[in-house]
Formats: C-alpha cells, sequence, structure tokens
C-alpha cells in the first residue's frame, strides 16, 4: 500500500485525506499538523451559553462547482441538518455598506441600483457600465485589479467599490493584487467577450465540472447566497477530523511540525522533531512561505517562488454587545483605503447568522476586521501591537462608524499572523513555474491550499480534490 503524507491540517489538508479516502484506491495518509488543534483559520469559539463566533471565515458561498463541491462533501460528512442557509433575499444579502467621507451608504444593488446616482458616487452605474463595453481588451497578461477597474469602469469606481472589495476579500491592496489570479472570471469576461459588462451578462462558457448532489440542488432551489454551521464553521474541520479517525486508512497528527523534507531513492523522507516519516508521495497544504523553509536548499528555484507569495496579517475582533444596537440591517460595511487604511470593515454577525446569538436576551454580535496589507504601516510590527490596543481601535471605529456609544460587554481579540495569501501581479506565472519545477523534476508533490489558486474555502477544498485526483490517476 502507497503512503501518502499531508503536510497541515488546515481545511486543505484535511480535504486532500478526506478524498484519499474517499477513492477505492488504497493508499495510507498521515496528516501532519503543527499545532494543538484541526481546521487552521476556520476557528469558531462556542460560549457556555450557546452564542458562537467565528474568528475566521463566518459564510460560505453555495454557489458555482467549487460551492457545489463544498455542499456535496458537507452532506456526505451528515452535516446537512447543521445548515444554516442565507438566501439572496434576506437583508444581509441585499444591504452591504460603504463608508465613505464619514458616512454609512447602501452599495446600488439589483436592477434600479444601475439607473440611479447612488451616493458615495458620483454618476448612476450606467454610466460606467455603458462605455465599458467600446473599451479595448488591455494589452498585457496580468495587470492590477485597480487599474484594469480604472480602465474599464473609471477611477471613482476603482477608488471605492473596488479598493473596498479587495479589502473585504483579500485584506489586500487593488493596486497591487493581480485581477487574473484574485477574480479569474474577469479576467475571462475580457479576454473571451472583450467586456467586463459582456462577459458577466453572457457568461463564460465554461461548464461545471461538478455535479450537485441533493443538498447543493436544495441551495440552488431555496436561492442561498451563504450558508454556516449551528454550531460555527469550525464543525467542518471537526467533522472532517472525525471521518478521517473512522476510516481506518488515516493516521493524524497534531503538535507535530515537519521541520524538513527531502526526497530518497523511494520517495521522500519527512523528517519532523523528534522522528521521519517515509512517504510516497506529499499533497503540501503547508503555507507557500512555511513549505520553502523546509525544502532541500538545493530547490532554490521552487524556494524563491514560493518565498514571493507573501500573505498579510489581520485582527480580528469579536465584540458582543447588549440589545439591538445596529443603525442599519446588512452584511455589514467596508472602508476603502483612503477612508481609513487600519480598519478593513465590520461584519454585523447577528443579521446572517442570528442563530449564533445566545439564546437568553437581546444581544448584538459583530467583528472588526483591521490591517491587512496596512498592518505594519498602520499597528506596527504585529510581534509589538498589544490586544488591548486592538480593541480599542476596534470600539473606536464601531463608536464612529455605526454611532454605538455602549461599551461591548464582552469582546475577543486575535491576531492571525499571514493569515492570507496576496497573489500580487505575476503569481499565475509563479504558480505556472512552481509546478513546472515539480513536473520536470519528477517530484511526488502536490501544491495544495490557499496560496496557489483562490483564499476561499471552498476554493482551498477544490484543491484538496484536484490534487488527489492527478495523484491516483498518476498510480500512486
Ligand atoms: C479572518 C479570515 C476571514 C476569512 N473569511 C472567509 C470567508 O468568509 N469565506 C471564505 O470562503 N474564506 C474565508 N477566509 C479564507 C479561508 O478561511 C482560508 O483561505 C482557508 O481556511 C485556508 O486554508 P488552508 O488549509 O489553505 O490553510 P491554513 O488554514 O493556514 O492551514 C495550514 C495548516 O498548516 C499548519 N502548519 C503550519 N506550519 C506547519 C508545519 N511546519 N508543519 C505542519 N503543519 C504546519 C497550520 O497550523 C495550519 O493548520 C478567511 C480567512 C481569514 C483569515
Ligand atoms: C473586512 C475584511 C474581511 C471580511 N471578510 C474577509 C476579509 C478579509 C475575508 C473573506 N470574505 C469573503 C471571502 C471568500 C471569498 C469567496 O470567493 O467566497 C474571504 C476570504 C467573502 C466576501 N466578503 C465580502 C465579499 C464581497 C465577499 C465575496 C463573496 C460574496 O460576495 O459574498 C464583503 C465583506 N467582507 C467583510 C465585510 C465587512 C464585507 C462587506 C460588507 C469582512
Amino acid at each position: 500500500m502507497k503512503t501518502v503524507a499531508v503536510l497541515g491540517g488546515g481545511i486543505g489538508g484535511l480535504s486532500a485525506a478526506y478524498y484519499l479516502c474517499k477513492s477505492p484506491q488504497l493508499t495510507k495518509v498521515i496528516v501532519l499538523e503543527s499545532s494543538g488543534r484541526f481546521g487552521g483559520w476556520l476557528w469558531s469559539s462556542r460560549r457556555s451559553d450557546g452564542a458562537v463566533f467565528e474568528h475566521g471565515p463566518r459564510g460560505i458561498r453555495p454557489a458555482g462547482p467549487v460551492g457545489h463541491n463544498t455542499l456535496n462533501m458537507v452532506e456526505d460528512l451528515g452535516l446537512e441538518g447543521e445548515i444554516l442557509p442565507v438566501s439572496y433575499s434576506h437583508e444581509s444579502s441585499k444591504n452591504r455598506y460603504l463608508y465613505v467621507r464619514g458616512q454609512l451608504h447602501r452599495m446600488p444593488s439589483g436592477f434600479s441600483g444601475i439607473f440611479r446616482t447612488v451616493p458615495p458616487f458620483s454618476r448612476p452605474l450606467l454610466f460606467s457600465l455603458a462605455p465599458e463595453i467600446l473599451v479595448k481588451k488591455g494589452k498585457e497578461d496580468d495587470e492590477s485589479i485597480h487599474s484594469f477597474v480604472s480602465r474599464r469602469l473609471g477611477k471613482e469606481l476603482a477608488d471605492i467599490a473596488v479598493d473596498s472589495l479587495c479589502r473585504g476579500v483579500f485584506a489586500g491592496d487593488s493596486r497591487k493584487l493581480s485581477l487574473r489570479s484574485c477574480f479569474p472570471p474577469f479576467y475571462k469576461a475580457e479576454q473571451e467577450r472583450g467586456s467586463l459588462t459582456l462577459g458577466l451578462l453572457l457568461g463564460s462558457g465554461s461548464t461545471s465540472a461538478v455535479s450537485p448532489g441533493p443538498l447543493a440542488q436544495r441551495s440552488v432551489k431555496e436561492s442561498w447566497a451563504q450558508w454556516s454551521l449551528r454550531r460555527g464553521v469550525e464543525s467542518l474541520p471537526e467533522s472532517l477530523t472525525e471521518f478521517l479517525q473512522q476510516s481506518g486508512k488515516v493516521q493524524l497528527h497534531r503538535e507535530t511540525a515537519v521541520k524538513h523534507i527531502e526526497a530518497s531513492a523511494s520517495g521522500w523522507k519527512v523528517h519532523l522533531e523528534d522522528g521521519l516519516i517515509s512517504a510516497d508521495h506529499i499533497i503540501s497544504a503547508l503555507p507557500a512561505k512555511v513549505l520553502s523553509c523546509v525544502l532541500p536548499d538545493s530547490w532554490q528555484t521552487l524556494i524563491q517562488l514560493l518565498q514571493d507569495v507573501s500573505a498579510v496579517t489581520v485582527a480580528v475582533v469579536n465584540l458582543e454587545y447588549d440589545g439591538s444596537i445596529l443603525p442599519v440591517k446588512g452584511f455589514g460595511h467596508l472602508i476603502p483605503s483612503s477612508e481609513d487604511p487600519g480598519v478593513l470593515g465590520v461584519v454585523y454577525d447577528s443579521v446572517p447568522f442570528p442563530e449564533h446569538n445566545r439564546p437568553n436576551g437581546e444581544t448584538t454580535r459583530l467583528t472588526v476586521m483591521m490591517g491587512g496589507a496596512w498592518f505594519q504601516e498602520v499597528f506596527g510590527a504585529p510581534e509589538a501591537v498589544t490586544a488591548e490596543s486592538l480593541l480599542a481601535r476596534a470600539t473606536e471605529a464601531v463608536s464612529g462608524q455605526l454611532g454605538v456609544t455602549a461599551a461591548p460587554s464582552w469582546s475577543h481579540v486575535a491576531l492571525h499572523k499571514d493569515c492570507i495569501p496576496q497573489y500580487y501581479l505575476g503569481h499565475f506565472k509563479r504558480v505556472e513555474s512552481m509546478r513546472s519545477f515539480i513536473r520536470k523534476n519528477n517530484l511526488s508533490l502536490s501544491l495544495i491550499g490557499s496560496s496557489y489558486d483562490g483564499v476561499s474555502v471552498n476554493d482551498v477544498i477544490f484543491s484538496g480534490r484536484t490534487a488527489v485526483q492527478e495523484v491516483l490517476a498518476g498510480g500512486v
């Protein structure tokens, strides 16, 4: 029986182990995780009074092949009854806000939003969308998101809407992030239809590689915009871990950091703090920089490419307030970097997921996300920042931006170091070069996780599935 070592027990590593387990081809799987728990950034706190707080992802999108794939997995794990769906008609799907020039503005949505001037924008969206059809295709093979949107839709949308969007997904700077790698559908729209508007209206013509199971079909029928789980998103890695433990095929090791890997005549030797593991194939679900530090020194080309995928640090501050304190109902608000570089946005968690509020007495749960690409500039070195100062900045943002004068009744501060990889210009070439290095050197090594082909939970799970399909097709 062949052995596959999975490095890293975040959602990527656990998913790869799950797909290996599901295959009728017999493999022994060893998952190596450095921390004391599995799940990586999927981290939910469950308070004894029943309240749930997310310190990482909170809403997962059900749409498209990758969304369906995750729901198929959720169903297979028996988590269907735990799902908390949020439909497109829900106020948290219809209302997302921008905090610009000291005021909250509802983002234009729906058909009518296209024809009216909706502040903070100075003209109707239609005035940007209509001429966009005539804008020539870009000549470069990659472009920053900000440059693409400025060129096609105008500077105002780039500076306000798209700057904020990039902060609300990548905690990143739209002037540095690659359109092609961060938003492939937008890139394809221009390439295939010559226009973003036409491309998004007509679609790119690519077909789904995933057949939706009953749960995914239900999500389409009921128009889900996002979903969570009753006991928090961390239930997903918890269920995966349980499934893997029961399979009898998988060894799960916590508090087992990978220190070094080396190719051997029969495959790989994986060096741990106190031991050595042999494997025929390695699936790395480690952040790219971490992997670069455990590779043999002689693979400088690959090491350098991996080191070029940097990641940003985000402070996540969960706040609970007594009563219903929000001036508006919606998913939350984002803040463009020109308004306040340090505070990225505030999620109004109680609106999409009231089931996570404590059952007794009305409360409001909010999450303030801070830092990202601006962390160092605003807060200094992450090692030197105190939880007190982050909490003070978060509550100040809530009072200044939402007019909440009360103090929170409960709070939690987490500093997520290097948590979201940044796909800067040329990312697609770097990833191609990494995979080409692996092919040329005949290495039985797969790269999965958020450092390469998408940062969403869905993308990461799908990267595990794709790698396993390739590994099994190659005969491991
Ligand atoms: C604050 C925040 C909010 C987010 N919100 C959303 C959202 O709303 N929706 C969404 O879809 N996505 C969201 N994401 C993104 C998504 O959660 C992540 O991209 C995804 O969880 C990354 O999974 P991963 O397995 O690739 O990496 P990780 O979770 O980083 O897993 C890597 C694992 O490797 C382990 N490791 C590190 N070094 C070693 C070593 N030497 N040896 C062994 N193990 C090691 C780590 O401990 C970790 O468990 C969010 C992310 C963050 C941080
Ligand atoms: C304020 C910072 C952040 C907020 N969420 C994240 C950050 C950094 C992280 C994040 N959010 C989403 C994803 C996954 C993307 C995907 O492809 O599914 C990640 C990694 C989901 C998301 N959040 C917002 C948008 C527009 C999206 C994309 C999917 C969708 O349309 O639902 C907007 C948004 N994020 C935050 C807020 C406060 C906010 C808008 C009001 C928090």
